[in-house]
């Protein structure tokens, strides 16, 4: 979550809708996708078109597995450090 609990107006979310600064609100809590967006397996491009509304359904909608629902969870910059490590792993061994 940005900011570890902290309450945000939607006006203030809104203006985080760049590739470089990117949240994202889904089930009411505003995840900040920034550190996530290169490493996100659907790519950054579904990330930036869900900025600046309400990203629950199109979350939900796609299917993701009960892991991807779990990461929620936990801070995005170790998910994506997770990520990276996983995709280097699969370099040196294909
Ligand atoms: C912080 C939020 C998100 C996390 C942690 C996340 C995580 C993941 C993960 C782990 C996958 C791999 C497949 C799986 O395990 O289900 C995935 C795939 C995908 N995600 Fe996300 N996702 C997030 C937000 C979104 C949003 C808002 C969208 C918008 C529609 C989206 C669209 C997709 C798409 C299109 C795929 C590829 C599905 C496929 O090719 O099988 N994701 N995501």
């Amino acid at each position: 979550m940005a900011g570890g609990g902290k309450v945000y107006s939607f006006q203030e979310v809104r203006k985080h809708s760049q590739r470089k600064d990117c949240w994202l609100i889904i089930s009411g809590k505003v995840y900040d996708v920034t550190p996530f967006m290169e490493e996100h397996p659907g790519g950054d491009e579904v990330l930036l078109a869900c900025t600046g509304k309400d990203a629950t359904a199109d979350f939900e909608d796609i299917g993701h597995s009960d892991s991807a629902k779990e990461l929620l969870a936990l801070p995005l910059l170790l998910v994506a450090m997770a990520f990276a490590l996983q995709n280097f792993a699969k370099t040196k061994t294909e």
